[in-house]
Formats: C-alpha cells, structure tokens, sequence
C-alpha cells in the first residue's frame, strides 16, 4: 500500500434515511486511489447503503434523503445532474453476476455500444482488452459469441467485471462479489482485485473479513449506519482502536 496515494473520493458527514429511518449517520471517509477499501459490518449495518452513495444508486430508491456532501476528484456528486457519466465514471459489480441472455462478446460490448461505438474493430479491442483485464480471457477467447449465462458462476463474475471495465471507469464498486463463488472462483477475482487496483480505485463490500484482510488497503468497519473505525487494514485487523471493532473481528458478534 502505498500512503501517499491521492484521495480519490472524499465522503463528508453523509447521513441518509429511509423514510423516519435513519440508515447512515454522519460518516466521514477518504478513499484513495489505486487501493482496494473494504467495508465490513454485520448484516443491515448499512455496507451497501454507503457503496450506493457513491454512483447514485439510492437515486432509484423512493422515500431516501440524502444530507452531507460526496465529492469525486473535487467534484460533487450528490448533486451533479449528470449522473449517467458518474455511473460510467463509478461502475458497480453486484453479488449475483448479472449478465444479459445474449453472447459473452455482445455482454461486454453492451455499454460501449450504448454510447455510441459501431465500429466492429474497436469493439473487438475493447472486449478483448476487457475480457484479458478481468483474467478471463483465455477461457472464453474461443466462444465469444456463445451466450454468456452459459459460462460457470465464477466466469459470469468475471464477464461481469469485464463489463464494468469495458465502460473504462475510474472507480469500481463491488458489493459481496464473491459469496456466490466457490474457493477457487473466490481467488480468481481476489487476485484479479490485486491487478485491477493499479488502474482502477476499488471499494467492495465483504461479509468475509479473511477476504477483506487479504486483500484490502483500508478497511471501514460499520456498526448500526456509523463508521466505526476507519484505518490501514493492516491496523483494523491487528490493533483495532475501537473495542466495537475488536470484539466484531474476534467474532464476538456479528
Ligand atoms: N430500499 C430500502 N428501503 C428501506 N430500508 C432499507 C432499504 N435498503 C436498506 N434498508 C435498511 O437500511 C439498513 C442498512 O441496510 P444495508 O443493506 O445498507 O445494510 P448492509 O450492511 O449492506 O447489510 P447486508 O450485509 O445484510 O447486505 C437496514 O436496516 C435495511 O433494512
């Protein structure tokens, strides 16, 4: 890890509720770039919540008020009217992959095409580039125009990220990408996070905290929608501050 890494995203007094309840409450966080940070928590803490902050997701949810401000490379993105370019510019892989019933080629293609790129030779680099940058290539360089959901589910998560690169994001946001895989599947896409951080900045949202050990920089550990403790993971999992934080990674509840 590397201390000196630029904040990426700064998130300042964040509350946010749904209806009378709140959900998130006055939480702070920088996350820097090219660093994987992990969210950890007991169930309904509110991981998920704060990861949809950051590309607006919320958006899609009735009755969500938003107080506090979320800034991206200085600019603000709680109000910004632009959000289709945001959820370029943050792109999110979900727990269960989500590929469309189409080919694998014509799943990576899908978002490129969307903004308007037709031409088969550019298209054709940016799958095959976005299916190499998600350690998937080899597999399926064959069979492109197979239909992706008939790929295993720890290659459908990895078409699912290579969709997510295709779109050429800044920020990946990824919400329990791995508990629908088996062991195996689970190192691929830890090791392929490893690889991505260096061109992507990464927060994921982990029920496993060996996971979130192994491969985080920061680690944020939530309890009842506050940030309890935000530090190196290094620390959290070594030295936690807080005895909240202790007693969860200890297994003490949770
Ligand atoms: N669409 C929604 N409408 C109303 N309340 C919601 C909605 N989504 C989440 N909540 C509530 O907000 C709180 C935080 O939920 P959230 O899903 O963010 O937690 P989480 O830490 O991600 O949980 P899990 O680990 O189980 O996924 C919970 O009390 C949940 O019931």
């Amino acid at each position: 890890m590397n201390s000196e890494n630029k904040t990426k995203i700064r998130v300042n007094d964040l509350d946010l509720y749904y209806g009378e309840k709140q959900a998130l409450k006055g939480i702070n966080m920088d996350i820097r770039e090219n660093e994987v940070t992990a969210l950890i928590g007991p169930s309904g803490c509110g991981k998920s919540t704060f990861l949809r902050c950051l590309n607006r997701m919320n958006d899609l949810i009735d009755c969500v008020k938003i107080n506090g401000k979320i800034y991206m490379d200085d600019e603000e993105i709680l109000t910004t009217n632009d959000v289709i370019s945001l959820r370029t510019r943050v792109g999110m892989v979900f727990q269960k992959a989500n590929l469309f019933p189409m080919s694998i080629y014509d799943n990576v293609a899908y978002g490129p095409r969307n903004q308007g790129i037709k031409d088969k030779k550019i298209l054709d680099k940016i799958v095959e580039e976005s299916l190499k940058g998600a350690a998937i290539w080899d597999e399926v360089k064959d069979r492109l125009k197979s239909p992706a959901l008939g790929l295993s589910g720890g290659q459908q998560q990895r078409v699912c990220i290579a969709r997510t690169i295709a779109m050429k994001p800044d920020v990946i946001l990824m919400d329990e990408p791995t508990s629908a895989l088996d062991p195996i599947s689970t190192s691929k896409v830890e090791e392929l996070m490893a690889t991505l951080k260096n061109q992507y900045t990464i927060v994921i949202v982990t029920h496993n905290m060996q996971q979130a050990a192994r491969i985080s920089d920061k680690t944020g550990f939530f309890l009842n929608g506050e940030l309890i403790e935000f530090n190196n993971t290094k620390d959290i999992f070594t030295v936690p501050h807080d005895k909240r934080t202790e007693d969860y990674i200890t297994g003490r509840f949770g």
